[in-house]
């Protein structure tokens, strides 16, 4: 408790503070309403000197305009020139009329609305912004025997920290002490606690993004009911939580593409506005009436088009729609990303990991023409545990645990082939390991018998590798990779949510695609691609129009991902890489979020369409409506900034989003 506030005081939004803190805006909206209204009442007592209502006028300019003006300098600075600019020409221009009650009204109607369009787009940002309070202030770091409480900022890498039961985690890092049930939720909208046990063997770490997910814990979660040790491996600045919070505040910045139309439209808008009112100034030159009349009409047309429920229509729904995204452990990198996956028809995946466990387990190891099978078992091992693909970890872990074979690291010059296998030195000779397309080009035969073999197994759905050392086959291996349960109901969700075509883009062999894909129900599975061919396949989509998303781990898959429409990546919080790359990560690797956010990316799209026509349609009603006199500065200014909060409300619906 003690730490929220403290975080209350610091980080608080400090755009449009002032003397009364957070809420000055708003005050001084309401102290211009509050002055208008005296201004009125006094304007209309019998004993009441005029200037008494003169006085409270101009009080209620200074409070309704002081923020407007502080923001037209702003944006001028910048050198933007917007809705903030015209409003305050046009209560200028009503003083100078000596309008004051209608120009106190449009201040005090326009700083109203644009502080509560403020307060809402804040509640936007908030759920966002509550993602980086997350993370504690402080650590106990263990210090021999005694536990010392630190600053987060002072830990080091390889410190160990003991986290208590029901405390939050200070730092990311891997569980070396204890196992326990921890609340991820924080990070990847998982309401289910995940079970974390101490890694086996700390000597010997690997990368922080290779380690197994179960020893992982992050920063801001939730530890269960026992204690644990963690080793950091992240300084607190690179935590993924910091990393996140940075990302999803970048992204406000990157504008949607009806963002850049709306920008467009304006860039000819405002002109042909200003143009036009400038125009209506003079029209007493023209037609019988004088030149306050003139002036009048032209303030009122100003008001009526000032596009100011244009300009928020696409942000508001923009930034409510990423926050949505990311407390469910989704996060959405920008406006472009989202208006793309809400367009989405077709959705292509990677096999291993994604669609399927990505647990793969050694099913067959067999020795083949008579070699001995302790020491074909012993060769794969050495050269296998030189890789870190995915495969060669699992056939590494099956032999040393399954099988009890040891590493005798005899191999050497390990080489990976890209989407074939391995080369390595064994013993003098050339070892391979691989598919049977490397096989084939090396020049080593496989026996009519066990190529019947192979295709059985392939058509169970197993991933087949041959070894062939010096020039000659000598065993078979076969690994099983089951489909991931939530896959099947995924894509049938997909598909019922009205995605057109399911592929499926693997290395493995075309027999295997084929029998996940029927496990599974995918529209089109394509085998035996290299990482160029799944790029090529990507593009080929694209280039006939289609909007495909590429599914991914964010990493073998990058290229393919940048490709595609929207690259999105699953499992995203223990791959650095996978954040930066993709366009779209899923924190968590379940991929039964998916129909979530093209649901929530859908709405958006129809929320920002809805936005825009109601923006539109009032500013193309209020235009000729004060054009010919039937509606006053004042409907005119309530109109507008009533359409304008309306727009934000609607928008903010996006909070509540649930897929139904
Ligand atoms: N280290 C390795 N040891 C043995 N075989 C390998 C190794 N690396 C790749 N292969 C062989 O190459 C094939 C293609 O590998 P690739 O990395 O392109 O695909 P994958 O990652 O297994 O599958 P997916 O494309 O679905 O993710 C594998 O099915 C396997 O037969
Ligand atoms: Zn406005």
């Amino acid at each position: 408790m003690e730490h929220q506030h403290d975080h209350e005081k610091h980080n608080h939004n400090h755009d449009h503070g002032g003397i009364f803190g957070k809420r000055t805006e708003l005050y001084f909206a309401i102290l211009s309403g509050v002055f208008f209204l005296m201004g009125l009442i006094l304007a209309r007592v019998p004993w009441a000197t005029p200037w008494v209502s003169l006085v409270c006028y101009i009080l209620a300019y200074v409070f309704g305009g002081y923020f407007t003006l502080l923001e037209a300098i702003g944006k001028i600075r910048k050198g933007e020139f917007e809705i903030d600019f015209l409003m305050i020409v046009a209560a200028i221009g009503a003083a100078y009329i000596d309008r004051w009650g209608e120009g106190a009204l449009l201040l005090f109607l326009f700083s109203l609305g644009h502080s509560l369009e403020h307060y809402a787009m804040n509640k936007a940002s908030k759920s966002i912004k509550a993602l980086g309070e997350l993370s504690p202030k402080t650590a106990l770091l263990k210090n021999g025997g005694d536990l010392k409480e630190i600053p987060v900022e002072e830990l080091r890498l390889n410190d160990i920290i003991v986290v208590k039961p029901n405390t939050k985690i200070a730092a990311d890092g891997v569980v070396v002490k204890g196992s326990s049930s921890i609340d991820q939720s924080s990070i990847t909208g998982e309401s289910i606690p995940v079970d974390k046990t101490a890694i086996h063997d700390i000597s010997d770490l690997p990368q922080f993004e290779k380690l197994d997910p179960s020893h992982v814990v992050f920063t801001g979660t939730i530890n269960g009911d026992s204690m644990l040790e963690v080793q950091v491996l992240k300084l607190n600045a690179d935590a993924t939580i910091s990393r996140l919070v940075k990302m999803i505040n970048e992204v406000e910045t990157k504008k949607s593409p009806t963002q850049l139309t709306t920008k467009k439209f304006e860039k000819w808008f405002v002109p042909i506005v200003v143009v036009l009112v400038i125009g209506l100034c003079f029209l007493h030159l023209i037609i019988d009436e004088t030149v306050q009349d003139s002036l009048y009409r032209a303030i009122s047309v100003l008001v009526a088009s000032s596009p100011c429920a244009l300009a928020i229509s696409t942000p508001s729904a923009v930034i409510s729609g990423i926050a949505r995204a990311a407390n469910k452990g989704v996060i959405i990198k920008g406006g472009r990303a989202l208006e793309d996956l809400g367009s989405l028809t077709t959705i292509a995946f990677d096999k291993t990991g994604t669609l399927t466990e990505g647990k793969p387990r050694l099913i067959n190891a067999i020795a083949l023409n008579g070699y001995d099978k302790k020491e074909f078992l012993e060769l794969v091992l050495d050269v296998e545990s030189l890789s870190d693909h995915p495969l060669a970890r699992a056939i590494t872990k099956d032999l040393k645990d399954e099988y009890k074979v040891e590493n005798s690291n005899r191999s050497s010059n390990m080489e990976a082939i890209q989407g074939k296998g391995v080369v390595g030195q064994y013993n003098g000779g050339h070892i391979y390991i691989g598919n049977g397309q490397l096989m084939k080009e090396k020049g080593i035969q496989i026996l009519e018998e066990i190529q019947d073999q192979i295709d059985q197994l392939q058509k169970e759905g197993q991933t087949i590798m041959l070894v062939g050392y010096k020039q000659r086959a000598i065993g078979l291996l076969s690994v099983m990779d089951v489909p991931r349960k939530s896959a099947a109901p995924t894509l049938e969700r997909l598909r019922k949510i009205g995605i057109k075509q399911l592929i499926m883009l693997t290395g493995d062999h075309q027999n295997v695609a084929d029998s996940i894909a029927a496990q599974i129900g995918l529209t089109e599975a394509k085998g035996n691609l290299l990482p160029e061919d799944k790029v090529k396949a990507i593009g080929e989509y694209v280039n006939k129009g289609i909007k495909i998303a590429m599914v991914g781990d964010g990493v073998n898959d990058a290229p393919a991902m940048a490709n595609s429409t929207v690259g999105i990546a699953m499992g995203a919080a223990g791959s650095d890489v996978a954040l930066e790359t993709a366009d779209v990560a899923l924190m968590s690797d379940r991929i039964e979020s998916l129909p979530f956010v093209i649901g929530l990316s859908r709405k958006s799209k129809s929320i920002i369409k809805q936005n825009l026509w109601a923006s539109m349609g009032i500013v193309a009603f209020l235009i000729p409506a004060t054009l010919f006199g039937f509606a006053n500065i004042g409907v005119a200014v309530a109109i507008h900034e009533g359409s304008t909060i309306l727009v934000v409300i609607n928008a903010l619906r996006l909070l509540r989003y649930n897929l139904d």
